[in-house]
């Protein structure tokens, strides 16, 4: 494969842990939970180039994973391992994401193209624009959380496509919309794919995958089933569906929870272990192999749990406040306490019944 990518995803896992309550993730982040969270690993090891220029479809069933990876790569969730390199001066738009459901459409608008780095000017100049393509009408001035997905849908394909980026990520966008907008989306895209932008385009739709895509990547339960040209993938994944359509209902849920249970049970170290080996086979005479592999897989990554030194120094930090309130509300002074702790007991001031604290 040639390595001008414009994006390249490399070992990419994805772990969710699936708590039960609000408190149980609390915990959890504080790493004070005593029993182990189920996880479940909604990607196990994807690796993957995508060309410049090049519109890139991800097919495969529901809960395959392939949200996760057009959500990881517009940078809108990070990644449990491996490494992201979106190539060059980038601006990446994912068409779903990012609309705020307390903020009005036009002030969605202003928003996300702000965030894509336009100035207040160049926005106003877009305006009318976004607002004629996405032919929403009042709604515009209506906070977004009470829009339908199809509106949803408009808003967002319209403001992505007026910011000009050079990536655009389309999720399943065209699903909702009616036949008109369908088709202004379609020559949207067509004229973005003219223009040499590269587009990841993610559907149930293999009919429009056939239509817009120059290749396709198949996720199958979290892991790269195949890439390639799009029909050759676009005719395996249908002989798949064929297949499973062609199941009992009872063989239908044995192969779901088999693929779920394998997601479940996935071991990232042995996965690890399996790269530095294939590494190792293929340059044998590269050396510190499973040092470099470690760095790769996690030197990138924003770790979404605290290690053991933060934790003992958020609890510190904790202590001291805690410390600092008492000596406070004591009405001694630090130097006090710190002669006599036990002058702490005997505290000088007292809080009346207004609440304030009297000496
Ligand atoms: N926040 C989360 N917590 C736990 N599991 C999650 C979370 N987000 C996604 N998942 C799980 O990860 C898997 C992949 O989800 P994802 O949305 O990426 O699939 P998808 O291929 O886009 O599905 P669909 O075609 O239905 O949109 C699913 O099993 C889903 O339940």
């Amino acid at each position: 494969m040639a390595t001008d990518y414009k994006i390249m995803v490399q070992n990419v896992t994805k772990e969710y842990d699936l708590f039960k309550t609000q408190s149980e993730k609390l915990r959890s982040f504080f790493a004070l939970n005593s029993k182990p969270v189920p996880h479940f690993w909604s990607l196990m090891g994807i690796s993957l180039k995508i060309m410049p220029g090049e519109t890139l479809g991800l097919i495969g069933v529901n809960g395959s994973g392939k949200s996760t990876l057009s959500n990881i790569i517009s940078g809108i969730i990070p990644q449990t391992t491996g490494i992201v390199d979106v190539r060059g001066d980038t601006s990446i738009i994912a068409i779903g994401a990012g609309l705020r459901g307390n903020l009005t459409g036009l002030e969605n608008i202003r928003l996300k193209a702000l965030m894509q780095g336009l100035t207040n000017e160049e926005i106003d100049g877009l305006m009318d624009d976004i607002v004629s393509f996405a032919d929403i009408g009042d709604f515009l001035y209506q906070p977004v959380k009470s829009y339908s997905s199809g509106m949803k849908s408009r808003l967002g394909f319209s403001i992505a496509v007026h910011v000009n980026p050079d990536i655009l990520i389309i999720d399943e966008a065209l699903s909702v919309g009616d036949d008109t907008f369908y088709q202004k989306c379609v020559d949207k895209i067509s004229e973005f794919k003219q223009e040499g932008k590269t587009i990841i385009f993610v559907s149930h739709s293999l009919k429009q995958v056939e239509m817009l895509c120059d290749r396709v990547a198949w996720i199958h339960y979290g892991t790269l089933k195949e890439v390639g040209d799009t029909e050759s993938i676009v005719k395996d994944y249908r002989a798949f569906v064929k297949w499973f359509k062609d199941l009992s209902k009872k063989e239908k849920k044995q192969f779901q929870r088999k693929m779920k249970e394998a997601q479940k049970a996935f071991d990232i170290d042995a996965y690890q272990q399996s790269v530095v080996e294939d590494r190792q086979h293929e340059y044998p005479k590269e050396k510190n192999v499973a040092a470099k592999v470690k760095k790769d897989f996690y030197g990138s990554v924003i770790s979404e749990k605290m290690t053991v030194g933060t934790r003992i120094l958020t609890v510190l930090v904790l202590l001291a406040f805690l410390l600092s309130c008492w000596v406070n509300v004591s009405g001694h002074s630090l130097t006090e306490v710190a002669d006599n702790p036990s002058v702490l007991m005997q505290p000088t001031s007292h809080v009346n019944t207004a609440g304030s604290i009297k000496k």
